[in-house]
């Protein structure tokens, strides 16, 4: 229990794995600690310490008071943590709204761009919720490692320092380290975009393309995630830490990251609906329209779109990406 944390109180917006994860992490930390899921018996089920639908074979501790009343999760809360998909976080906020005190910080845990408007979730945060501050938590994290209670390790991110520290301080806890950042959009950049390059990684172990391959995948897509950040106004030194290079570590090389199995399904040509949720899927194809927007040369991000909606097969993808021009490794 870190010493701050004995009378703050965390509302974890959703259910799900890692929404789960990080509420236990928080009780750990020595918070009180309510949780918000559309499912009663969800609820129900994590408040006796077990979530069978997403963190199957886990037992955890009791103390979770998970509800299905958004008011009575998020009533006397001084910080809230949002860990539903990207894609619902414009719907979530606006039913948070009526229940959100000025001045409480709104963490962003879901990787993600918003779909239909490219926009970075700080920035949804700072249109519906102009009156709190935003922070963004990611890094290589595993929802199961973390209910576990397995050594990890995430950054924290808050344009103002002091409060990146606090919130540092406030979730880390035995086998939990919370490093803070100033650099909120580096930190949402290399969370959304590893899992597209995820999703490419799998691709290509399904496919059956070799080790090579998928090193030289990752390698390339970090140098577009480079690039991408560079336009955004990231700086590269985040890029290279836990939410970039970190996360892309993990999430490239496991079957337990769901973006990479679903790329390693779609590589062996298995039917995708009813999958998990991989949140590459959408933000490939808003990646994809922002790089060509911001003239930021992305072809990896720009196959993976392709593939994902049927544009080109992996040969065709392979083939296009292994004749390109060439050129110095370190044009960026
Ligand atoms: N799992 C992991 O290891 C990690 C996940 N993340 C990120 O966290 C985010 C959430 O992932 P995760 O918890 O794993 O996902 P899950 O699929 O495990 O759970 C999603 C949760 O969000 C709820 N939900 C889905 N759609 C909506 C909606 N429209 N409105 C309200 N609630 C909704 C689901 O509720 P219901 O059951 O009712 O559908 C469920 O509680 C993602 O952006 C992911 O990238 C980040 C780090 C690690
Ligand atoms: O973000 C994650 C690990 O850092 C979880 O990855 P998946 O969503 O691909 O399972």
């Amino acid at each position: 229990m870190n010493e701050r944390a004995e009378t703050s109180r965390t509302a974890v917006l959703g259910g799900g794995a890692w929404g789960t994860a990080l509420a236990l992490a928080a009780l750990r930390a020595g918070q009180s600690v309510s949780l918000w899921a559309r499912d009663a018996d969800m609820c129900a089920a994590i408040a006796r310490g077990e979530n069978p639908h997403y963190l199957p074979g886990i037992a955890f501790d009791t103390g979770i008071a998970a509800t299905t009343d958004l008011g009575a999760a998020l009533g006397g809360a001084d910080c809230v943590l949002a860990v539903t998909p990207a894609q619902s976080l414009r719907a979530v906020l606006g039913e948070v709204k009526p229940h959100m005190p000025a001045g409480i910080p709104l963490v962003l845990c879901a990787k993600g761009i918003e779909r239909e408007t490219g926009a970075l979730l700080s920035s949804i945060v700072a249109e519906i919720l102009p009156d709190n501050p935003v922070a963004v938590l990611s890094g290589p994290s595993f929802a199961a490692d973390v209910a576990r209670g397995l050594p990890t390790a995430v950054v924290v991110a808050a344009r103002e320092d002091t409060l990146a520290m606090d919130l540092a301080t406030r979730f880390s806890a035995q086998n939990l380290r919370c490093y803070a950042s100033d650099d909120v959009t580096g930190v949402e950049l290399g969370g959304a975009l590893k899992n597209v390059f995820a999703i490419a990684a799998g691709a290509v172990v399904g496919a059956q393309l070799g080790a090579s391959a998928q090193a030289a995948m990752v390698t390339r897509g970090f140098v577009e995630l480079r690039r991408l950040g560079a336009a955004f106004g990231a700086r590269p030194e985040t890029l290279m830490g836990l939410s970039g290079l970190g996360d892309m570590m993990l999430s490239c090389s496991s079957t337990q990251s769901r973006n990479f199995a679903y790329g390693a399904a779609l590589g062996r040509g298995e039917p995708l609906e009813g999958r998990p949720l991989a949140e590459g899927v959408p933000t490939a194809a808003i990646a994809a329209r922002l790089a060509a927007e911001h003239a930021v040369d992305a072809p990896i991000i720009s196959a993976v779109a392709a593939l994902l909606n049927g544009a080109v097969t992996i040969d065709q993808a392979v083939e296009a990406l292994m004749t390109r021009p060439l050129k110095h490794e370190n044009e960026i």
